[in-house]
């Protein structure tokens, strides 16, 4: 057994004729942990992600999960272990009603069709979402169809979880909403976000990406409250702990 769940090895990248993205990027995860990616806008936070799920393939460096190299010829398998939510979830249902978006994926993968509502129906759940099992794609708010997607992942039953930028989109309410639903999850989790609240509230872990190389990678409080490290990369403290002045 590996002693890592995921592991990037010296992972370098760049998008045909642009700048190094990443460079030598290496860090691994435990099985379960929450870990949020933060930086800049551009440093790379989504490309990692892409990466994981071998959507875009390493210059130099490997990645590896739960043992298998992240190739083409493991994609399949890799996809089933990790579920993707994209940072804008339209991009990712493509299926006539929210029912048939759920099941794509388990059916997909051989389950009969009993398991396959018993999946979704507990996924429809998990996220509060069944009132909306008929209701057709295009109806759906924002916010809805970010839920959605995240439904689909809990239906395959992925152990590992890829967020980027999950609070878009979501007015305040759906928002807690998903912050307690993360906490209540036991997969693994990978979170790019902007929302240092919402970090620092579901992520034990924090790698912070400046300049193509992990700046930090240490606890949420010691990343996200270190002000002088936040601003050096771009960054500010996050809203819990400015002293918000308040226009009257
Ligand atoms: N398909 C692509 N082809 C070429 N360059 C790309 C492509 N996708 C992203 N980039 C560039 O790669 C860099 C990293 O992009 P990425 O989306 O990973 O950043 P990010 O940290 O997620 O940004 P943000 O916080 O704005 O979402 C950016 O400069 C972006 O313009």
């Amino acid at each position: 057994m590996s002693p890592f769940q995921m592991a990037f090895k010296e992972v370098s990248f760049n998008y045909q004729q642009s700048e190094p993205i990443l460079k030598r990027i290496s860090f691994s995860t435990s099985k379960g942990e929450s870990i949020g990616i933060v930086g800049a806008n551009g440093v790379g936070k989504s490309t990692l992600l892409r990466l994981l799920v071998g959507l875009e393939t390493p210059k130099e460096g490997e990645i590896i999960i739960e043992g298998m190299k992240v190739e083409k010829a493991n994609l399949m398998k890799m996809r089933q272990k990790v579920g993707y939510i994209f940072q804008d979830s339209e991009s990712q249902l493509f299926m006539n009603n929210v029912y048939e978006e759920l099941a794509f994926g388990p059916r997909n993968y051989g389950y009969g069709q009993e398991q396959v509502k018993a999946q979704v129906e507990e996924a429809l759940n998990a996220v509060g979402m069944m009132h909306l099992k008929d209701k057709p794609i295009y109806t759906l708010s924002g916010g809805e169809k970010k839920l959605v997607a995240i439904a689909t992942i809990l239906a395959m039953k992925s152990q590992i979880i890829l967020m980027d930028e999950p609070t878009i989109a979501l007015d305040p309410r759906n928002r807690r909403h998903l912050i307690e639903l993360l906490n209540g999850f036991e997969q693994t989790k990978l979170i790019t976000s902007h929302d240092l609240d919402m970090l620092l509230e579901t992520c034990e872990r924090i790698i912070l990406l400046g300049d193509g190389e992990i700046v930090k990678d240490g606890t949420a409080r010691e990343v996200l409250m270190d002000q002088v490290l936040l601003e050096q990369c771009g960054l500010e403290l996050p809203l819990c702990m400015q002293n918000i002045k308040l226009k009257a």
